[in-house]
């Protein structure tokens, strides 16, 4: 019976909802080893119950105590004793650090690494978007493949098993390895996190420096995600870490709401598999309206307002 592993993302100790969708894609390719690394085995036997609920049949228990003071390592140290050891595809969300993981593991295991895919098919081939959404490809490697999926670009869907715990020693830190010495932690708010996001409300140049009074308002009424374009990036509107893009984060909302934002390609690409688009802006000719399942023609800073206005009477009202 063919296997395949799975990178587990997790973060202070909750499971990512990218690990589903994951083990979903990955049951393709066969029986599902769920890959945590932690730093102790109780951080990581604490997830075998929803892992083992996405179909995960085992869950290897990879910890090394000092895996925080570590980047990158330990999860390609225990990814390619595994798949050394016991050759399988190897399955991770596409992030930045990820596609890392990915590059060493292939070079170690001398693999091909499909990466970005939003599909993964039963003989192994892997489908992708590129090009700015121009094309779709269907593209294979060969030896232990290793993928990276993009978040959202599947839909997560239980199929529970027992999943059988499976302790794994880490090795120890080499003077190769990257020791941090140092940790702040990047500042959290109450709203869900991007990438995961079912509803994202994104701003653009058009929103100016308004993001606080104007995207965020209503993002919270909606219980959304913000997301912002390049432009408004790097006009020093919002922070970087939640640029959507070709040199951003992908989303796939269920509720994609654009404001300001004239929907250039390289934007387009990262937020255009979201379910439903909302577009607004005063220009009516501008080629975000082609992707727009609803358009609304006129002033973000009036109509976001007065929609937030209108949700939270409505919550309020219990509707
Ligand atoms: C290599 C490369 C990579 C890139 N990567 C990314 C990326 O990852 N993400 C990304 O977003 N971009 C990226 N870009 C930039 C991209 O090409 C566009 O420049 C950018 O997306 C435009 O941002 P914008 O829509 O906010 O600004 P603009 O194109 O300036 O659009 C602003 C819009 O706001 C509207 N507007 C203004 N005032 C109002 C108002 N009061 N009410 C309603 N509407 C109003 C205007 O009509 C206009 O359509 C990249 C570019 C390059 C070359």
């Amino acid at each position: 019976m063919s296997h395949v592993y799975v990178l587990v993302e997790h973060e202070a100790e909750q499971l990512s909802p990218v690990t589903g969708e994951l083990i979903t894609a990955a049951r393709a390719l066969g029986t599902v080893s769920a890959v945590v690394v932690a730093k102790d085995a109780a951080t990581a036997a604490s997830f075998d119950a929803e892992l083992g609920n996405f179909g995960a049949a085992q869950v290897v228990q990879a910890t090394a105590a000092d895996y925080e003071q570590r980047i990158v390592t330990p999860e390609v140290d225990a990814l390619h004793a595994l798949a050394a050891n016991n050759p399988a595809p190897i399955v991770l969300a596409a992030t930045p650090t990820n596609n890392e993981i990915a590059g060493r593991l292939a070079a170690r295991l001398g693999s091909g690494a499909l990466v970005n895919v939003d599909g993964i098919n039963a003989d192994g081939s892997a489908h992708h978007t590129i090009f700015g959404g121009s094309y779709e490809t269907s593209s294979t490697a060969t030896g232990s493949v290793v993928y990276t999926l993009r978040p959202g670009s599947v839909v997560a869907e239980p199929q529970p098993v027992t999943a059988a715990p499976a302790p794994f020693e880490l090795p120890a830190a080499t003077a190769k390895d990257v020791t941090v010495t140092s940790f702040t932690p990047a500042e959290k708010t109450a709203r869900p996190e991007l990438t995961s996001a079912k509803v994202v409300v994104a701003g653009g140049r058009g929103v100016g420096d308004k993001f606080a009074d104007v995207v965020e308002p209503l993002a919270d009424a909606l219980g959304a995600a913000v997301g912002a374009t390049r432009d408004a990036v790097d006009e020093g509107f919002y922070d970087p870490a939640f640029q959507i893009g070709q040199t951003g984060a992908t989303v796939s909302p269920k509720l994609y709401i654009g404001l300001g934002i004239s929907g250039a390609i390289q934007h387009t690409s990262g937020m255009q598999t979201s379910e439903t688009i909302v577009v607004v802006n005063q220009d009516q000719d501008e080629p975000f309206f082609q992707i727009a399942d609803l358009g609304v023609v006129g002033d973000l800073h009036e109509i976001a307002p007065a929609l937030a206005a209108e949700l939270t009477k409505r919550k309020e009202a219990g509707n």
